[in-house]
């Protein structure tokens, strides 16, 4: 849409990140509101403190964003696309009388929870960790276990994210379109028919095959070239995205294993965290292991060599993974990361969840034997080949997705 003008408000800290990438549009311009850090605060580790406190700020701030942007253009917002969970933009988008689109940028599957939510509280008071959740459309395989702790917390331990979160079933059919970022083929079909049946519109966009995924930054640590010299499927990568790292005696538990197993790996590891790994590792594993702060993820997925992914089932490190058939081993931490696990192992078979979703020496080991060599494991290896072929169909010019890319395209342009 080169004739229209796009507005980006974010914080000065997601805008530094973003705006200085190439191939941005020059009609894409940034502005910045306050993330509500209040000054000299320091932020703990639960990694959804950030987005209380910007949450918190409210429909005032993005007022702010919006008075910014248009007394520099001169021109009048005519349409709000934001993240689903920043339910005060709907509330802007109502003020000015314009559209809301809504952005579900977690795992898909996920979104279910937000329309269930009295029966799944009900359902998880009364039933064990393993019972399955049979009333969830498409979603039967999901457990009790699996439900996000912020969906179960009500009074006083709900957080401001978590009541964005539990408010969705009431808020996103207000929303002219709800856009997922994922592939309409690989969800279960009723899941999708009752979504639809909630939501004004339902579109499905933007992931391509990994051939045509945006490359991450440069290779400038090597793990591509380091990939050249192993065999096809022999590698492991190990990535928990940038949000959540293990605790320290899980990290340690993922260093034995990858030493006793002895398969190689490549593993994208925060540099405050190498010092936690168990004495002399890095020395010891120099011939098979490469450890790295950042890899070129949807690269190293998509090399021959990796034949593993253990992960913590991030949406878009779950999206790459299939995207490249590599079949994963998921270590889940918290929210939608559950739900994608589960439907990883029990819906598309393309991956295993570790025991107690903690990884312990024995339990990785043996995970890494089943996926990368064991006969028993070939059931999840052909399945991930299987589904990296519907996501190639599912982005070919015919397909879906371009379609409801084309369908977004004239929602924006008409508003
Ligand atoms: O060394 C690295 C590490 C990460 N990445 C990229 O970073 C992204 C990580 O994204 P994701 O897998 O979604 O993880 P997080 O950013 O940690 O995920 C947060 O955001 C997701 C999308 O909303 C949610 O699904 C998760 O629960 C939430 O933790 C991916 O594109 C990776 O390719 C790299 O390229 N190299």
């Amino acid at each position: 849409l080169p004739n229209c003008s796009f507005s980006f408000i974010g914080t000065d800290k997601s805008n530094a990140i973003l705006f200085p990438k190439p191939h941005i549009p020059n009609n894409i311009k940034a502005y910045s509101i306050s993330d509500g850090i209040p000054e000299g605060h320091v932020l703990g580790k639960n990694p959804t403190e950030k987005l209380n406190l910007f949450l918190q700020t409210g429909p005032e701030n993005l007022h702010k964003g919006i008075e910014l942007a248009e007394a520099e253009t001169k021109k009048r917002v005519t349409c709000i696309v934001a993240d689903a969970f920043v339910t005060s933009s709907l509330f802007v988008a109502q003020t000015l009388n314009v559209p809301w689109i809504a952005l579900w940028l977690p795992n898909s599957c996920s979104l279910s929870l937000y329309f269930y939510t009295e029966l799944i509280r009900q359902h998880c008071a009364n039933h064990a960790g393993n019972t399955t959740l049979d009333f969830l459309p498409g979603l039967s395989k999901l457990r009790v276990e699996d439900m996000p702790q912020d969906l179960l917390d009500v009074g006083e331990k709900e957080t401001v994210f978590a009541r964005e979160l539990n408010s969705l079933g009431k808020v996103l059919p207000q929303a002219k379109v709800v856009v997922m970022n994922f592939f309409e083929e690989l969800e279960p079909p009723l899941f999708v028919q009752d979504m639809r049946s909630k939501l004004q519109s339902l579109l499905y966009v933007v992931p391509l095959p990994s051939t045509l995924l945006p490359p991450s930054d440069t290779d400038s640590s090597g793990c591509l070239s380091w990939l050249d010299t192993k065999n096809s499927k022999s590698v492991a990568y190990v990535c928990f995205g940038t949000v959540v790292a293990p605790p320290p005696h899980e990290l340690v538990a993922v260093a034995e294993a990858l030493e006793e197993s002895g398969f190689p790996f490549l593993w994208s590891l925060k540099e405050g965290l190498i010092g936690l790994l168990p004495n002399g590792f890095v020395e010891r594993t120099k011939k098979h292991g490469k450890i790295v702060s950042w890899a070129p993820q949807t690269q190293v997925l998509a090399h021959d060599s990796v034949g593993v992914f253990v992960t913590h089932c991030g949406a878009n490190s779950v999206i790459e993974s299939v995207s490249s058939g590599v079949p994963m081993i998921c270590k889940p931490f918290f929210g939608d990361q559950v739900v994608a696990a589960r439907v990883i192992e029990d819906v598309w078979e393309i991956g295993v969840i570790m025991e107690g979703k903690v990884f312990t020496k024995n339990g990785l080991v043996k995970s890494l034997d089943l996926i990368l060599v064991n006969q028993e494991g070939k059931k999840i290896r052909d399945n991930a080949l299987k589904v990296k072929k519907t996501v190639e169909d599912a982005g070919r010019p015919e397909g879906q997705a371009a379609q409801d890319f084309d369908t977004l395209v004239e929602v924006i342009s008409r508003s």
